[in-house]
């Protein structure tokens, strides 16, 4: 195919003219097996997000003295969130990559990292180099868990968008259950000294997997035709929607729409640039604008607020400090087996992941949440009322698990039923988070009109990293200095407080198009 110079002087692929009337979208059938296979290949990424999240459970409870000395609170509090830290330094980079580099590429490197990563802890004999290997993990959690969705999102024909994005988050509580699964197997018959080593190394092998599957897939058509590239975008299309007539129009239509797009984009930056050029200004001033756009129109405004403020909620909750620290609460606890009672922590969340797919788009967003996260409130009370009950340990810290095991076989009757009171409220809290908080955040870009959704998104996608990183920095020490019954009922008052601020400022946008969600945000909060 040659190539001949765009309108703009850039160099753009000669394409067939089409011999077929483009049609909309909606016509669609089924999702075809290229489609499937192109949202499982990427959806590894998320795989890998809640594996990397979820082993750090056992992991903490399995190093004992291997990085030079038991690791103290402060020790678990940096390698656990160090991930989230270099995974929300790396958000705003990896759109910009994602936009010169391609989406493809980015994925590819972001599973170089993982394995790197990977290797890095299990070869780590200090608390320092252990961190170093969290640290490029979390570089590739942050890239993956932007890029990933972006990719789906501009493969997945429109029908099907909302089913193939909410997958992705399947995956992650899919990743932490093989996590947890996985660390409960070595800690059960693998050698005690090495289990930990194999549990983070093992982490490097999905990555691979999905570096081998990247190379072979097709890069986003979006891109394609902002790279110019518009008989490559073309190709990939009709893969997507299969052969046939109807399918080929449907190409086209979608193609044009693509094109159509990119072109009022373009043409847009090429007039903000004129503008400036007198001003001597560049792309740093169309960022400016953006940003200008994102913060100064008031719909957009509130479309932030409503997006952070729903990821910043999913964090502060605290959902992940049970992630990251099941196993070590339930060894501190006396629990016989931490790592297989800690299971069912992520098995609640898998499963409720897979009932909230069948149930969000019924019951709508808003109504979801306001009727999930008072449970989780009232899970987190039980919870609290539960450690008040129990002896703990004079170290929080559970360095000597043994220690904790004897206290276990003498401990009173009342103090066995706080114990299993506070399983059994973990379990409704965490069945509770699956159905609403867990997945509605994620649902964020449809709250944002195209020229400030990949901002909007970047930014509400910083704030979940933030808020991450604030708990798993935070829940040991407050655990040890304000004493677990406290820490809980901390966190069923931050939800109590989220479930008031989304009555307020969260209207329900199940089954409105973008410009409806646009319109409804544009006078006021929209809710009824
Ligand atoms: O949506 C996901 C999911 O709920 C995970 O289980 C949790 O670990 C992540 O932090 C969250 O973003």
């Amino acid at each position: 195919m040659g190539q001949q110079p765009g309108d703009d002087g850039r160099l753009s692929e000669d394409v067939d003219l089409p011999d077929v009337a483009p049609m909309p979208e909606k016509d669609l059938g089924q999702p075809g097996i290229y489609v499937w296979l192109l949202t499982f290949s990427a959806g590894i990424s998320g795989l890998l997000f809640g594996y990397d999240t979820g082993v750090i459970s056992s992991t903490l409870v399995s190093i004992n003295s291997s990085l030079g000395h038991p690791l103290t609170t402060l020790d678990k509090s940096l390698i656990t969130s160090a991930t989230a830290l270099f995974a929300l330094l790396i958000s705003p980079v990896s759109g910009v990559l994602a936009d010169s580099l391609g989406r493809k590429k980015v994925i590819i490197l972001a599973d170089s990292a993982f394995t790197f990563g990977a290797l890095l802890q299990a070869a780590s004999f200090s608390v320092p180099a252990m961190i170093a290997g969290r640290a490029v993990v979390g570089l590739a959690v942050g890239a993956g868990s932007f890029v990933t969705p972006l990719y789906i999102a501009e493969l997945s024909p429109a029908p099907f968008r909302g089913r193939l994005l909410t997958l992705n988050v399947l995956f992650i509580t899919l990743g932490q259950v093989v996590a947890y699964i996985v660390g409960w197997a070595f800690v059960q018959w693998g050698n005690q000294d090495t289990a930990w080593r194999w549990m983070v190394g093992l982490g490097a092998l999905p990555a691979v997997v999905q570096m081998v599957a990247m190379l072979v897939m097709p890069e986003s058509p979006r891109w394609l035709v902002k790279v110019g590239q518009n008989g490559g975008a073309r190709r990939v299309l009709s893969k997507v929607f299969g052969a046939g007539t109807d399918n080929q129009r449907t190409v086209e239509g979608v193609l044009k729409s693509i094109e159509t797009e990119v072109r009022e984009e373009e043409e847009a930056l090429r007039g903000r640039m004129r503008g400036r050029r007198t001003k001597g200004h560049s792309w740093v001033s169309s960022m400016k604008d953006n940003w200008g756009e994102l913060f100064r129109v008031a719909g957009n405004r509130r479309a932030l607020i409503i997006a952070c403020s729903l990821q910043g909620l999913q964090q502060l909750c605290g959902f992940n400090s049970l992630m990251y620290f099941a196993a070590t609460i339930f060894t501190i606890i006396g629990f016989e087996n931490p790592t297989l009672t800690a299971l069912s922590v992520a098995l609640t969340n898998f499963v409720m992941t897979c009932v909230a797919l069948q149930l969000i788009d019924r019951i709508g967003r808003r109504r979801i949440l306001l009727w999930s996260i008072p449970f989780m409130a009232f899970g987190l009370l039980l919870c609290s009322v539960g450690f008040y009950f129990i002896t703990l340990p004079p170290n929080l810290n559970a360095d000597n698990p043994s220690a904790t095991k004897a206290a276990f076989e003498t401990v009173p009757l009342h103090e066995r039923y706080a114990e299993l009171l506070v399983l059994i409220s973990m379990i409704i809290y965490v069945g509770t988070y699956a159905l609403g908080l867990g997945n509605v955040p994620w649902m964020q870009s449809e709250l944002f009109p195209l020229s400030v959704r990949s901002l909007g998104s970047g930014l509400s996608t910083s704030t979940n990293w933030g808020a991450n990183f604030v708990v798993g920095l935070t829940f040991l020490p407050m655990m040890e200095f304000l004493t677990p019954a406290l820490t809980f009922l901390i966190y069923s008052c931050v939800c109590v407080g989220g479930c008031l601020l989304i009555w307020w400022i969260y209207p329900e946008t199940k089954g409105l198009s973008l410009e409806e969600v646009g319109a409804l945000l544009a006078e006021g909060w929209g809710v009824r």
